[in-house]
């Protein structure tokens, strides 16, 4: 089962950004239920995978199962969601249900084997296109069409929550829709590093190099987490080239242009930019209204549209945000027994400050710091520890945490792999120099104005 777990080696500890999420679920639950509850039906369940927000839980019974699916869901996702995770979406699978063969994926212990499947919601025809996602919705439909012919690669990039991922596998379910034998292949950058790693511990770079470089699409998301990854980055780099040269499509995703990204070989952002590069910004109302207007429509859920106006125009940036605004919306009306109207939409989303939060991306706040202080993003990433720019990147990560809903951990990331101990440390830092020093207090309220304009 671990194996479907996201992995993230560091230095040799594992750590799940799943078992993480699995806690906070857990402990949420035991410190509102009854003792007898907790144990008779929420510890038996078992976390299965985490996945762009699809966790798939496992349960012993359907008793299990139609409890969890109607009296625990809305507070298993609030609990998510204070944990750090947003827009978590969970899945309950019957015990012995989940067959790894069934799924195309094998039972031996190498891990690049498992695949992780394309969200069959995550098609084409489910896509909103508006404004700030038409230009990339055309490239995926036509690189969907056309592999390995038009834009090879295709790199998708743009804030959290837009909806790469969900145009990303839409060219692999549309791709899959044409040509049923064709071999697709979906991974996070992540899941690419951990696939590698492991093949090299198993002695099994052979397979890895077969599974991947004898694809017809490779989709690898979040391509900005092989920042550092020296290694990790050559291996792609030969993928890469088995894959352009033979004609096979690749697409990726990430938060910033390839010349963005910090400590990427020259040579990967120089590939990376041999096909099409493309943006999705944030949504417009009217496309955050049509996007709402879909989901209620695909779940018949009966809200009006003064409702889903007033939420579309809460919520102005991150879809996944819009989401699960609609979710708190139903689910509050759902515990209160009040029928769905804009004025309990405004009761439901009274903490929506926290949605607000993800305004900004962590890259953007680097690239603000960096130019404030002179110095590059590079150096805010990077590892020097001179005192010009080890202040500015505790800064970066101050703000980090302030006006983004990134977990430590993700920031650490975000920093060129830092530890969530290292980011903790810097920002209690910086709160314990501004109770004393007025100036960086001024900078720091300069630089959110700046950041949040
Ligand atoms: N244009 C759209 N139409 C319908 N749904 C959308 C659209 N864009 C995004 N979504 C939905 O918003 C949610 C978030 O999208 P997705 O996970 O693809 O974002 P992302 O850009 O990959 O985020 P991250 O940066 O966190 O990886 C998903 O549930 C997705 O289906």
């Amino acid at each position: 089962m671990i194996k479907y777990r996201l992995e993230f080696i560091l230095g040799g500890i594992i750590l799940t950004e799943l078992d993480s999420l699995w806690e906070a679920i857990q402990n949420s639950f035991r410190q509102r239920k009854s003792q007898v509850t907790f144990e008779t039906l929420i510890a038996p369940a078992k976390p299965i995978s985490l996945s762009h927000n699809n966790l798939q839980i496992e349960v012993p019974t359907k008793v299990h199962r139609d409890y969890w699916e109607k009296n625990l869901s809305s507070e298993l996702i609030q609990a998510a969601e204070d944990a750090g995770f947003s827009g978590i979406e969970p899945h309950f699978i019957l015990e012995g249900e989940f067959d790894p063969y069934t799924q195309g994926q094998s039972g031996d212990q190498t891990n690049f084997e498992m695949d992780t499947p394309l969200n069959p919601h995550y098609n084409f025809n489910t896509f909103v296109v508006g404004e700030g996602n038409k230009m990339a919705h055309a490239a995926a439909f036509a690189v969907a069409e056309s592999p390995g012919q038009l834009y090879n690669p295709l790199f998708i990039y743009g804030g959290v929550g837009l909806g790469k991922t969900h145009l990303m596998e839409s060219i692999g379910n549309h791709m899959l829709e044409l040509n049923p034998s064709s071999k697709v292949k979906y991974v996070t950058s992540e899941e690419f590093t951990n696939d590698f790693i492991h093949s090299i511990q198993n002695n099994s770079t052979e397979k890895f190099r077969e599974e991947y470089r004898t694809l017809d699409l490779l989709l690898i998301d979040d391509i900005q987490f092989l920042a550092n990854k020296e290694g990790t980055q050559m291996e792609f780099f030969n993928t890469f080239n088995a894959l352009h040269d033979n004609k096979k499509q690749i697409v990726m995703t990430s938060d910033r242009i390839p010349n963005e990204i910090p400590e990427l070989q020259d040579r990967l952002v120089s590939r990376f930019r041999w096909g099409l590069t493309v943006e999705i910004t944030p949504p417009d109302l009217e496309t955050r209204i049509a996007i709402l207007r879909s989901k209620v429509e695909e779940d018949h859920i009966n809200i009006g549209n003064d409702t889903l106006n007033y939420i579309a125009g809460q919520i102005d940036t991150n879809i996944r945000e819009l989401e699960g605004a609609l979710t708190k919306v139903q689910a509050y009306s759902n515990l209160s027994h009040e029928p769905i109207t804009p004025h309990l939409a405004s009761q439901a989303l009274k903490g929506l400050q926290r949605s607000k939060k993800t305004v900004v991306t962590v890259s953007a706040i680097q690239k603000s710091v960096a130019d404030y202080y002179d110095i590059t993003q590079a150096d805010i990433v990077g590892k020097k520890r001179v005192k010009q720019i080890v202040v500015p990147r505790q800064i970066a990560m101050y703000l980090s945490r302030e006006l983004t809903d990134y977990s430590l951990p993700k920031i650490g990331k975000e920093f060129g792999g830092k530890d969530h101990t290292t980011v903790l440390h810097a920002i209690d830092k910086i709160e314990e120099e501004m109770k004393s020093n007025n100036d960086l207090n001024e900078q720091i309220n300069t630089l959110k104005a700046k950041l949040r304009s």
